[in-house]
């Protein structure tokens, strides 16, 4: 499979302390990784310096073929790169279906927003909240939405944004038991069709979900593997141990 998404060699230091050191890895189209580590590892600055929030100082992100390396953040999000940061950016006082057009106005513009705003909820974006079991729920403001379905839409929204690879960083922090399977099978259903990059500490998650992982320690790759590889590799567990 071509790989979609290529890092090699990136580096990131923050005043002498080197977060992300030569760090190279690759993700096929419609592959769901997961990159582990202990604290501090570099996995949400990896995160950052894809999807260009932080910017390296040594290396090369390429995407589809694109180098992107030192793209704006803005561009790289029209390219089909998208990030879930940890604290949901859902506009509160707007409906489920509301969010859904703001997202999907990022990519069409405002005049197509008007339109979709003064017609009934249309075909992909119905699609999507289906996908993510938040259609029926259309028409309720953001604000009365459990945490898990705050997740949700907010998912929701970087598909109606068009993104090809979603970044996730925690996605399941401060999710029940029953919201976190719920999350699994979002994320089965939708890799395949989209790539995923998924950073958890959540291993009974990771177990349904991971196809590969990647562990990072001290910003590199400590090793990379399926999940029962990853569990039963020695320098794995010094690195976590030792923390
Ligand atoms: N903007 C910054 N300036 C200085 N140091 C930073 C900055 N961002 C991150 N760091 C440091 O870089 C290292 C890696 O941080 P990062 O958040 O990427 O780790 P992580 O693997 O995601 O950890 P955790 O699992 O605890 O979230 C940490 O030591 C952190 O303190």
């Amino acid at each position: 499979m071509a790989s979609q998404l290529e890092i090699t060699g990136l580096q990131v230091d923050f005043g002498g302390f080197k977060a992300v050191n030569n760090l190279s890895f690759s993700v096929a189209r419609g592959e769901l990784l997961c990159l582990l580590g202990p604290n501090g590892a570099g996995k949400s600055t990896t995160l950052d310096l894809i999807c260009g929030k932080t910017m390296p100082t040594g290396g090369r992100i390429a995407f589809e073929g694109e180098d992107i390396t030192f793209l704006p953040e803005y561009k790289r999000a029209r390219c089909g790169v998208g990030r879930k940061f940890q604290v949901p950016s859902v506009f509160k006082e707007l409906t489920v279906g509301e969010n859904m057009e703001v997202a999907r106005s990022q990519r069409s513009g405002l005049m197509a927003t008007l339109r979709i705003f003064a017609s009934d909820m249309n075909g992909p974006i119905k699609g999507i909240l289906q996908r993510v079991g938040l259609f029926e729920l259309r028409k309720e403001k953001a604000a009365n939405l459990s945490h898990g379905q705050t997740q949700w839409l907010e998912i929701a929204m970087l598909l109606a944004q068009n993104s090809k690879l979603l970044l996730m960083d925690e996605p399941t922090a401060g999710m029940t038991i029953q919201e976190t399977q719920k999350t699994a099978e979002i994320f089965n259903a939708l890799k395949g069709e989209h790539t995923i990059i998924v950073v958890e500490h959540d291993m009974q998650f990771v177990r349904k979900v991971a196809e590969r992982v990647t562990v990072l320690n001290q910003g590199s790759v400590l090793a990379e593997g399926s999940i029962a590889e990853i569990e039963t590799n020695a320098a794995v567990k010094i690195a976590y141990l030792g923390h």
